[in-house]
């Protein structure tokens, strides 16, 4: 299916990892009429200044790629926050988008939303059949609650919204902090500086067993314009390559990328998190869509974008 080109298309969160690059992925396809506001400029978690962007703005298509985003250790540090703020983000721009009769919305979600010990690899339909990963479990429910509102509303009004579920993302304009940032990252910016600092020791979190999939954000971005572009029957779609490593396999990956020749040290004090999490991706591929981007291609372009722009990695974006 065709969405016009002049189609006015709100991206919530244009500045972040995920919304810049959809913006990108937009602007290739030709649309022209893309907007975006900071988060300065347009506090999402404030109703009343949604609700009146929306009325000035009347946006076409909306892409919700704006949440309070981080990795375990700021999950499992700011619970709070983590539910609440993801909460009012998200219920403030879908309430607005059904008033104000919006096309198309599109949720993005994260595959953290499934159980913590679901069959792997995890289809949609596990989707609260049993407990969540605690260290970030105030999140998933954020998530799962938004995914939620879009079912009922397709249900109810049998508008077109609907929830992507990312596995864990990465790529240009991530975030590098050592503190809130997600595993990838974190690995590339402590395995650079340690071989800026003579190859020193890089201490990881955890056993280094637990096992992750990774997807570029320039894929994730593709999904997104792909789900756009179609109609789809149902209302929850996962989003991943389909297959992942454990933390190990990527730091011993990411440190022959880097080209750090120091040693690993890992610190048990630091949680896990859930033991797997691997999408079952066909359900979007039956539509059409699969991921082209491998890790390897990926980490390595990744860390050519990181050292063009070593002044910003340091950037705390939390
Ligand atoms: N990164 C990952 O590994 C994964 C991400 N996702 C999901 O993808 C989406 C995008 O994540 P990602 O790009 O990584 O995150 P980023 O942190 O890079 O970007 C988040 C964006 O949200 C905006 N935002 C946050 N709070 C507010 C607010 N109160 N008002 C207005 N805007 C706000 C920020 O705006 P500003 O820059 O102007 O402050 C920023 O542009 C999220 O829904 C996330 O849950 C899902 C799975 C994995
Ligand atoms: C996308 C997803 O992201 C979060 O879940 P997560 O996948 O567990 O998060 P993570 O990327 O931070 O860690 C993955 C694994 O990696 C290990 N690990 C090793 N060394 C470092 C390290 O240096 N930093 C970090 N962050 N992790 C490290 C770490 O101990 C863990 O075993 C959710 O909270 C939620 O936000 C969500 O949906």
């Amino acid at each position: 299916m065709s969405v016009h080109l002049e189609k006015k298309i709100y991206i919530a969160g244009h500045r972040g990892m995920v919304g810049a690059a959809i913006k990108r992925a937009l602007e290739r396809k030709g649309y022209q009429n893309i907007i975006g506001k900071s988060s300065q400029e347009l506090d999402l978690r404030n109703q009343a200044a949604v609700n009146a962007f929306f009325a000035t703005e009347k946006p076409d298509i909306v892409l919700d790629a704006a949440a309070r985003v981080g990795g375990i250790l700021a999950n499992n540090s700011y619970p709070y926050p983590f539910l609440m703020e993801n909460m009012q983000i998200q219920n403030n721009l879908i309430d607005a988008s059904l008033k104000s009769d919006v096309e198309k919305f599109i949720f993005l979600g994260s595959s953290c939303i499934y159980p913590k010990l679901a069959p792997q690899p995890l289809k949609e339909e596990y989707l609260l059949t049993s407990s969540l990963e605690p260290t970030n479990e105030w999140y998933a429910l954020a998530k799962i609650s938004g995914v939620k509102a879009c079912e009922a509303i397709r249900k109810q009004y049998g508008k077109d919204f609907i929830s992507l579920m990312p596995t864990n993302l990465y790529g240009p304009f991530d975030n590098f902090d050592l503190e809130t940032s997600h595993v990838l990252p974190a690995m590339m910016r402590k395995f650079h500086e340690a071989k800026e600092n003579g190859h020193a020791p890089v201490t990881l979190w955890g056993s280094g067993t637990p096992m992750r999939e990774f997807l570029h954000v320039d894929d994730m971005a593709e999904a997104t314009v792909f789900a756009m572009e179609e109609r789809f029957d149902d209302n929850l779609y996962n989003v991943g390559t389909g297959t992942d490593v454990t933390i190990k396999e990527l730091a011993l990956l990411i440190q022959q990328i880097v080209g750090h020749e120091g040693r690993l040290v890992w610190d048990a004090s630091k949680p896990d998190g859930t033991p797997r999490k691997l999408m079952d991706v066909s359900k979007l591929a039956a539509r059409g869509w699969k991921a082209k981007i491998d890790l390897e291609t990926g980490i390595r372009e990744t860390y050519d974008w990181f050292l063009a722009h070593s002044d910003r990695y340091k950037e705390v974006k939390i």
